[in-house]
């Protein structure tokens, strides 16, 4: 596809990227997106094992990524001495103590990687890392950039050479070619990052490092997410756990900072939750604390953000926090939300693990009904599997999960899970449910119908393989062998999302719901 950014009546239309060079093959779900994390300590030599920190961190965020990881650390004092360990696979299969020991360093950011841009490669794992006349940097990236191809044109055509598709290699590259207006090579990087935002609005939360502090900047639609935290004194934290301070909330007493993806790792790092990063606000990261450097707006005068709202449906982890809520709180209003929308008479309401549970227990609340648990899951199974035959892909869903037969034998149940992408999991789980005796089996779904494609780091497949492009509720229903089947609305799934939302400016709260309703944060040219 010719990739070009065209303005009609001064709106700038963002020209999709034709060809994507990653996404394996995966046969169910959504596939998830990347994990970012960053630390710096305040006190340098630091007692802190800042290495070991982003290890935990990206440890925490491992349902985010499980291609590949990578982490780069830096003493603070030298451009030259950044330490880097990068590698295929689960993080704790890539660290060991010894990479570990060897990633010295007051101040390191970490990324856990599935692919969007670029093939499931060494080579495009992440940091990145370059050198320029102004230091080193080294970056981490969780989105897609929609107007990718047109960036990379722009970059080659300054005579830089590429040496991967990943369009995370393309904004490291983008932010050393391109210094900002009026300065001709200087070293302001916030500078170049501001530029950098304005010419891709979407979609990116990134953690740089420099030689002495991190920058840690989120796309101005905020459509990934991005944290911040504080690492507490070790003292006050122990003595807070034996009950002899009561740990003042506002102390601003702090060890280091992070910076992540999520918040789900802060406590077991002995960090704490401090605020999201805004979206389009670029933050400095240093030994001295959390400073704003700059908010870019929303191009085309777009006053709402377009958070993800997937992240609450099902990629994040349920102790995460965003917008002031906890994800698990979310899902659970969505099951609430769900069982005012789709009750039916049943004896239980289970769900399928792990995602779908805290919506079961919403609609347990809600409808009266008692939850209890009807699959066991096998842990050693992960969250998608990839199997070389129909028969065996068939199989995979009973090799994951085991029927809790007691507890099904002769009830009529609501099956509650949080969302049907291309329905090859809920049938076999029916069928299992039914081999155990069920009498009865409604399935209730926590997100409407997937019917678009994502351009913004999801792996959503394509409108074909999509099962709610195929089959309306009813007919799905049958072909899966379920006695009922039933989406939560679009507008039910909003209202989930934003009865406990905390912000300072309701004007501009917003959500991407763009595979859901086709409807996309910015304007495309198809
Ligand atoms: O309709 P399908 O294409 O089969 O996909 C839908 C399923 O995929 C996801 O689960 P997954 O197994 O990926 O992860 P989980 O164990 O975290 O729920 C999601 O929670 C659904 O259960
Ligand atoms: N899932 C992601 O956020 C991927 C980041 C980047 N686009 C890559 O492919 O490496
Ligand atoms: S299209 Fe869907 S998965 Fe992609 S960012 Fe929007 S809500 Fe999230
Ligand atoms: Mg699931």
């Amino acid at each position: 596809m010719e990739e070009k950014t065209t303005k009609t009546n001064n709106v700038k239309k963002y020209q999709l990227t034709g060809k994507r060079f990653g996404r394996g093959a995966v046969d169910s779900g959504l596939t998830h997106e990347c994990g970012v994390f960053g630390a710096i300590a305040t006190e340098w030599p630091t007692q802190i094992d800042i290495a070991q920190t982003v290890c935990l961190g990206l440890v925490a965020l491992q349902h985010r990524g499980q291609e590949s990881a990578g982490i780069v650390t830096s003493e603070g004092n030298c451009n030259k001495n950044f330490h880097i360990h990068k590698g295929m696979g689960m993080i704790n299969n890539i660290f060991t103590d010894e990479t570990i020991k060897k990633l010295k360093g007051n101040l390191g950011i970490g990324h856990t990687r599935y692919s969007t841009s670029a093939a499931s490669e060494e080579v495009n794992c992440q940091p990145f890392v370059v050198h320029t006349i102004h230091g080193a940097i080294a970056l981490a990236h969780n989105g897609e950039l929609v107007n990718c191809d047109s960036l990379r044109n722009d970059v080659l055509g300054r005579g830089v050479g590429l040496s991967t598709y990943s369009d995370s290699e393309l904004i490291t590259q983008s932010l050393c070619v391109n210094p900002p207006v009026n300065e001709v090579n200087g070293p302001d990087w916030p500078a170049r990052i501001r530029h950098l935002m304005k010419l891709t609005p979407l979609s990116y939360s990134l953690v740089i490092m420099m030689k002495d502090k991190i920058y840690g900047v989120r796309d101005p639609f905020g459509n990934r997410p991005l944290c911040l935290g504080r690492i507490v004194p070790l003292e006050s934290s122990t003595r807070k756990a034996n009950g002899l301070t009561n740990g003042n909330a506002n102390s601003q007493e702090a060890d280091g900072y992070v910076i992540s993806s999520e918040s789900c790792g802060f406590l077991s790092i002995g960090a704490r939750y401090v605020r999201e990063v805004l979206p389009g606000e670029i933050v400095e990261i240093s030994r001295d604390g959390i400073r704003t450097v700059d908010i870019v707006e929303r191009p085309n005068g777009k006053d709402r953000q377009a958070f993800c709202i997937f992240e609450y449906v099902y990629f994040a982890r349920s102790d995460s926090i965003f917008e002031g809520q906890m994800v698990y709180s979310v899902r659970m209003q969505c099951g609430k939300q769900l069982a005012r929308e789709a009750f039916i008479e049943a004896d239980i309401v289970s769900s399928v693990p792990e995602s779908g549970t805290a919506a079961a227990h919403g609609f347990s609340r809600e409808s009266n009904i008692a939850f209890a648990e009807v699959l066991c899951k096998n842990r050693y199974v992960g969250r998608t599997f990839i199997q070389p035959s129909t028969r065996l892909r068939q199989l995979g869903v009973a090799k994951k999960f085991g029927a809790l037969s007691e507890n099904v034998a002769g009830k009529r149940l609501i099956l509650i899970d949080d969302s049907i992408v291309r329905g090859n999991t809920i049938g076999p789980i029916i069928k299992l449910l039914r081999d155990a005796g069920a009498k009865e089996v409604h399935i209730r779904i926590a997100s409407p119908p997937l019917l678009y494609p994502c351009y913004m780091g999801i792996n959503i497949p394509t409108r074909e393989e999509l099962i709610g492009n195929k089959l309306n509720p009813e007919e799905l229903a049958k072909q899966i062998n379920a006695d009922s089947l039933a989406y939560l609305s679009v507008d039910g799934l909003v209202r989930a999302v934003r009865t406990n939302l905390q912000t300072d400016n309701p004007k501009t709260i917003g959500h991407c719901t763009a595979c859901l309703t086709g409807e996309y944060p910015i304007e495309l040219d198809w």
